[in-house]
């Protein structure tokens, strides 16, 4: 016989026997309900262990068990199992449940009780199944002067796959499925905002940070605007990187500029595109570097610190005047704590972390804030640009084409106006008939204004530049 035939005929009877042993299994079932009657239940159970045993040894398919307490403390895999499979369900199942509660961003998706969920793990088809089972609790209470037993229900989810998959179940799809998981949670979590209360604390859980700034509309020039997406791209996927090069996974920004430029927009476009937690550091308010310590060992990962105006949020001062600083009571915390922060302790403690300063006069700090490597982004927010001028209208007016763009745009290139204007400009005439023509104009009125005027002395305005 060939070595084809004699497989396909290896492969006939061993289907044949499977098919045997599973259709035993389920006549077993019939033939215990009927038998039920007539045998007694150690015989019944002799048979019905037999048949178990049976079925097992030609079985293909391995579940798991993954129950939802392990003792009285939570199975983190039942947890990870039901948030992942909460993103699979909608496609596969035909029961699903949905809930949302104030600190979720977006609806969330869970499976019912006995409903299966397929999923696809690099070509290997996995099944799980969510089981409630209810059980009697122990002891009784009462009720109304009537004792009712305590039920509860005990749930628990059935992951079955082929044995053959096993290694790669165990050390590759459960991992996988806690971390997916944990990046689905923190995806789902609202931004929450944590301010400092009583000088050396985080208030609590913070509030949730409803800034709606996102970069679709935060009005810079496109190309700085891909260049940061890009970078908190890369940092937020750089977990590998950082671990080979040894460098502290955190990334610093120092945004400066004039005000109403929009540097803490950009704050908020960060937080709501890295969905990332912020702590607005008020420096002027914590008392000394130990209690600034404290501070920034209070806050959690995946969260942005932010030290806005760092230039007179307090006297950080030149190192060599420090010791003259020390001395002041009011005012301890110290440029070199601050550096401390930055440099040591904020690297060897928690990662995926951004801090952000913000200075309206970046030539007002100190070098040692400035010297490359401290701060791995020095982005300057200026004046409303025709790119920034575009989005902003595109905002607040919803047009991207209008006549008078040209003209605006050559405006722009005169005269010095914040994105804050602009925008304030466009709120007041957005629903007049020409909102654009009144900006024009406002723009006209800052050129004239822009250049220097004397009066002569007769009491006769003059301009000097700007237009006549
Ligand atoms: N680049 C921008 N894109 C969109 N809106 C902006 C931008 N800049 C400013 N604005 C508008 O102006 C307001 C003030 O801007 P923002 O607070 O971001 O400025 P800032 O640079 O932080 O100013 P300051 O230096 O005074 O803190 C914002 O709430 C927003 O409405
Ligand atoms: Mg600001």
């Amino acid at each position: 016989m060939s070595n084809s035939s004699q497989k396909r005929k290896i492969m006939s009877n061993s289907t044949a026997l499977i098919s045997a042993v599973a259709s035993l299994a389920a006549s077993a079932m019939l033939i215990r309900s009927i038998t039920r009657e007539f045998l007694p239940p150690e015989v019944l159970d002799f048979f019905s262990s037999q048949i178990h045993y049976l079925s097992r040894q030609f079985s293909s398919q391995l579940t798991i068990i993954i129950e939802e307490f392990q003792g009285v403390s939570r199975n983190q895999v039942f947890d990870a199992a039901e948030v992942y499979l909460g993103t699979k369900a909608t496609l596969s199942s035909l029961r699903v449940k949905a809930s949302k509660s104030e600190d979720d961003r977006k609806l969330a998706f869970s499976v019912d009780k006995d409903e299966e969920v397929c999923d696809d793990y690099e070509g290997v088809q996995v099944k799980w199944k969510l089981i409630c089972e209810m059980v009697e609790s122990y002891g009784t209470r009462h009720f109304n002067n009537m004792n009712a037993t305590l039920k509860s229900e005990v749930r628990s989810y059935e992951l079955s796959f082929h044995k053959k998959h096993k290694e790669m179940i165990f050390n590759s799809y459960l991992p996988y499925v806690l971390e997916r998981a944990k990046a689905i949670k923190q995806e789902n979590m609202a931004v929450r905002l944590h301010t400092i209360e009583y000088d050396c604390y985080w208030n609590g859980q913070g509030v949730i940070f409803g800034h709606p700034m996102t970069f679709e509309t935060l009005a810079i020039d496109a190309e700085l605007k891909r260049e940061l997406v890009s970078d908190l791209d890369n940092f937020v996927k750089g977990k590998e990187f950082y671990k080979r090069t040894g460098k502290a996974w955190k990334r610093g920004f120092l945004l400066y500029g004039p005000p109403g430029t929009g540097k803490s927009s950009l704050i908020a476009a960060m937080a709501n595109y890295l969905n990332y937690d912020i702590y607005d550091l008020d420096l002027t308010i914590v008392h000394d570097n130990k209690d600034l310590k404290n501070l920034i060992l209070g806050m959690s990962n995946r969260s942005i610190l932010v030290i806005e105006d760092i230039d007179c949020s307090i006297k950080l001062q030149n190192r060599e005047k420090e010791k003259e600083v020390d001395k002041d009571k009011d005012n301890k915390v110290t440029l070199s704590g601050l550096l401390n922060v930055i440099d040591g302790l904020w690297s060897c403690c928690g990662e995926e972390r951004i801090i952000i300063f913000t200075t309206n006069h970046k030539e007002r700090l100190d070098p040692a804030l400035l010297r490359p490597g401290r701060m791995d982004m020095h982005i300057h927010l200026s004046y409303c640009t025709f790119s920034a001028f575009k989005q902003l209208v595109l905002n607040y007016l919803g047009i991207s084409q209008h006549k008078l763009f040209e003209k605006i745009e050559g405006l722009l290139r005169e005269v010095s106006v914040t994105p804050a204007e602009i925008a304030g400009e466009l709120t007041k005439s957005a629903n007049t008939k020409e909102p654009l023509q009144d900006l024009v104009k406002f723009l006209h009125s800052k050129k004239m204004l822009k250049g220097d005027a004397m009066i002569d002395h007769n009491g006769n305005y003059h301009e000097l530049g700007g237009e006549k």
